[in-house]
């Protein structure tokens, strides 16, 4: 059994951690920790797991939850995962980051856009972006790995057969991006308030979202040449769930039935990945509770651009389904370990 211990367990994504990793039979729950709810049973914060996950919140004692651990997730907002990832790393266990603070190739991005220092610099070259589709053979060997953004898994996965055969004008990519407001966490704010979000939807971080320079380093990446992207996240009143609705110009003819196909190829074999048949697109209410990233690709001949619509559950292949598969093939399990199905509806 691998033994999982999960810090910040009590946040959204942490908690959505938790329940897959309570249901994976290969996984046993060696710490939980928080800092509001030490000392109270998990099951008292989330009810739906009462009878399910039996562990009591323990105080952040990051070398001691370490020790007794094969594998740690961080689910902490940005800035606070680096310390732990040097002591995770000098016990010689895994670290799997839910957070930002891992998932930028030079450190001088991340404190540009996040705006704290990057503590663990030397770490950086030994951490892997944790999207399986596209780095699956560097997470395999990998001890630490950036677990990516919610809104970059829809936008990248969305782009990436695309890009990777030079089929879009690299600097014509828009990705219009909606959001549930589980995505903000559990904090309280007056941005995520029920009377603010409810019968609304509002567009924010317009031409400057921190998930900007993430999704151009794996799109550039991808394409062989730095690119730019226009990205705009919307809040919308829906408990989870992203849409991302992608415009690209083509370099080249393109037909339908030869765009479907290439999102068919490329993904040939990915579990997770459904590339939806033409004439069906994809919808947040099919993914909900699923680790699935839904794909559908309509060519507009009349514009010659092509446009790309991308639905994950955002705390699931968002977030905890994502670190979970990260964690499978780090560990040579099946990629779909604890993860299988679909996932509720309505
Ligand atoms: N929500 C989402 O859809 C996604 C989230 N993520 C990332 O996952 C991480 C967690 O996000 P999310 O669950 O939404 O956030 P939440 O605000 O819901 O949860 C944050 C968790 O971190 C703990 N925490 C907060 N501040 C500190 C601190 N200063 N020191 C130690 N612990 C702290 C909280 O603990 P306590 O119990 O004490 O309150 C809580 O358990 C973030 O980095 C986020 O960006 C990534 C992809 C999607
Ligand atoms: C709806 C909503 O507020 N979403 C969040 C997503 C943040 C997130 O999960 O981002 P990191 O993992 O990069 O911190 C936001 O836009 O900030």
């Amino acid at each position: 059994m691998i033994k999982a211990g999960v810090i910040g367990a009590t946040g959204y994504a942490g908690a959505e951690l938790v329940r897959l990793l309570s249901g994976h039979p290969e996984v046993e729950l060696s710490g939980l920790t928080s800092r509001n709810y030490a000392g109270r049973p998990f099951w008292e914060v989330y009810p739906h797991l009462y009878k399910y996950v039996d562990p009591v919140c323990a105080e952040q004692d990051v070398p001691a939850l370490v020790a007794q651990s094969d594998v740690v997730f961080t689910a902490l907002p940005h800035g606070h995962a680096m310390a732990v990832a040097k002591e995770t790393l000098a016990q010689g266990k895994a670290l799997i980051d839910l957070g930002a603070d891992f998932r930028f190739r030079d450190a001088a991005t991340y404190e540009s856009w996040y705006k704290v220092e990057h503590t663990a610099r030397e770490l950086i070259a030994r951490a892997v972006y944790g999207l399986p589709e596209i780095h699956r053979e560097e997470i395999k060997v990998a001890r630490l790995v950036g677990n990516p953004g919610c809104y970059p898994t829809s936008a990248i996965l969305g782009l990436a057969p695309l890009l990777k055969e030079g089929w879009l004008e690299p600097d014509s990519i828009i990705i219009d991006s909606k959001s549930g407001v589980s995505g903000a966490g559990r904090g309280l704010s007056l941005n995520t308030h029920y009377c603010e979000v409810n019968e609304s939807i509002k567009a924010y971080g317009v031409a400057g979202h921190r998930h900007t320079p993430e999704i151009e380093q794996e799109l550039s990446a991808l394409a062989g040449r730095q690119l730019t992207v226009s990205f705009t996240p919307h809040l919308t009143p829906m408990l989870r769930g992203i849409l991302s609705t992608i415009y690209g110009r083509l370099t080249r003819p393109l037909s339908g039935g030869q765009a479907h196909a290439l999102y068919r190829d490329f993904y040939a074999g990915e579990r997770f990945v459904r590339v939806l048949p033409p004439g069906m697109l994809p919808a947040t209410k099919a993914v909900a509770g699923s680790n699935h990233c839904d794909l559908g690709v309509v060519v507009d001949g009349r514009t010659g651009r092509v446009v790309v619509v991308s639905a994950i559950d955002n705390l699931i292949k968002g977030a905890a389904g994502q670190a979970v598969q990260n964690m499978n093939i780090m560990s040579g399990l099946p990629e779909d370990t604890g993860l299988c199905g679909p996932g509720v509806y309505p």
